[in-house]
């Protein structure tokens, strides 16, 4: 991108949105590559408001607002708060995860009326997603105008994927039409890729990262880049994420329409919001209350996501030709370990032994000694991957 005309000065602040499908998380970055100062979730909707902890997990604030506030009273709280915590002015620039960059975003942007509208017509490829990442992006410009605001992609990190990894087998011309694999979660498995060379990780080993939480995909990865992903055109391809229905057969989808005469609408809803865990269990799509219920469908839909990131480990070290590596992050890899210890299980033929016990404490490593695969879990953190975009595209 061309250098924006702000520079970050000594005691300048970038705060990071990480705008997900489930939550709005933010963290507050001074100069340097170094870990968050504050970090915080931030909701509109049902319950309204956002909360901040420091580097210690204590809480600086909590604020709840009034059922059905709108977006732009709460983010209107959270710069306001930033600015009476950090001081006046220091806030020097905002960074956005953003899901969707289409062909024509391969690397940071600096978000203007201009490349958001370019970010807002790929809203078709991702409807879930790309509102909810601009929203932040419009209400944070018109609360602090002339405020630089960068956005940085999920799909940039899977433009190294090979030309047959991103080909669907339809006729040709719907690859010059836009229809391929784009790949998502790439911030955060930039991030793991950064962990894995700050370990001093061999990099060069092939490598199956699995980001799971709300959304949830796996990428292969081999020298710190992505040679394939479980996600593919849109964010419903994959793993049965927590109310979207990862793979399915394309013919269930035109027989819902032509034989059950669903409509588009309804079809698109069902697939994006009421499948995967919640549709299955008929319960939830949270992982936590699925693990904690009685009921039987609750253990078949943990049964079918541990299955399918399983069954798509193997997918992955398919493509890398073996794997020797595997990562576990996202809400779920780093917190469930009852999920960790079944995928794990049904990974045995590959060389994959946990050490039950680690795995109990939660890493870093959970792999067992005589194991050919070394398993890691490594916290995501999508933020200081944003913030570093955003700190290295200020001028010094
Ligand atoms: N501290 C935790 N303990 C147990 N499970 C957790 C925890 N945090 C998140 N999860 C699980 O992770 C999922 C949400 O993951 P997360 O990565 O936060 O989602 P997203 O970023 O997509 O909004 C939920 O299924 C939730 O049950
Ligand atoms: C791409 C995607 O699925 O994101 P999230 O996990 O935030 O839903
Ligand atoms: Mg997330």
């Amino acid at each position: 991108m061309t250098d924006p005309a702000v520079a970050l000065p000594d005691d300048g602040l970038v705060l990071a949105v990480n705008s997900g499908s489930s939550s709005i998380k933010f963290a507050l970055f001074g100069p340097g590559d170094s870990p968050a100062l504050v970090r915080g979730t931030l909701a509109d909707g049902a319950r309204p408001g956002f909360e901040a902890r420091d580097a210690g997990g204590a809480v600086l604030v909590c604020q709840s607002l009034a059922e059905g506030t709108p977006a732009a009273a709460v983010f209107a709280g959270l710069l306001d708060w930033i600015e009476t915590f950090a001081g006046a002015g220091r806030l020097t620039a905002v960074g956005h995860r953003i899901v969707h960059g289409g062909d024509a975003f391969a690397a940071p942007v600096e978000l203007t009326p201009e490349t958001i509208e370019a970010l807002a017509a790929l809203t078709p490829l991702a409807p879930l997603h790309q509102p909810r990442c601009l929203q932040p992006v419009g209400v944070i410009a018109a609360l602090r105008p002339g405020l630089l605001q960068i956005g940085c992609f999920d799909t940039a990190f899977h433009r190294s994927m090979e030309p047959t990894v991103r080909r669907y087998g339809l006729p040709r011309r719907f690859e010059q039409l836009g229809i391929r694999k784009f790949g998502f979660h790439g911030l955060s498995y930039e991030h793991i890729a950064d962990r894995l060379h700050a370990m001093g990780k061999d990099t060069g080993s092939p490598t199956v990262v699995a980001h799971l939480g709300s959304g949830a995909s796996l990428c292969a990865m081999t020298d710190g880049q992505s040679r394939d992903t479980t996600m593919g055109f849109s964010v419903l391809d994959g793993l049965p994420m927590a109310t979207r229905c990862g793979e399915v057969d394309p013919g269930a989808i035109l027989y819902m329409q032509r034989q059950l005469g669903l409509g588009l609408a309804e079809v698109e809803d069902i697939l994006y919001h009421d499948s995967g865990l919640l549709g299955v269990s008929g319960l939830s799509g949270d992982m936590r209350e699925l693990l904690d219920s009685p009921d039987p469908r609750a253990a078949e839909a943990v049964d079918l996501f541990t299955f399918h990131v399983a069954r798509q480990v193997a997918v992955m070290a398919s493509t890398l030709g073996g794997i020797e590596r595997l990562v576990f992050t996202g809400g779920i890899g780093e917190h469930q370990g009852a999920v960790r210890e079944s995928i794990c299980a049904r990974l045995a033929w590959l060389g994959v032994v946990l050490d039950v016990e680690a795995n109990r404490r939660g890493g870093p490593s959970i792999s067992a000694g005589g194991g050919r695969v070394t398993v890691l879990v490594i916290p995501a953190d999508e933020e200081r991957v944003i913030a570093r975009h955003v700190l290295a595209s200020l001028p010094r």
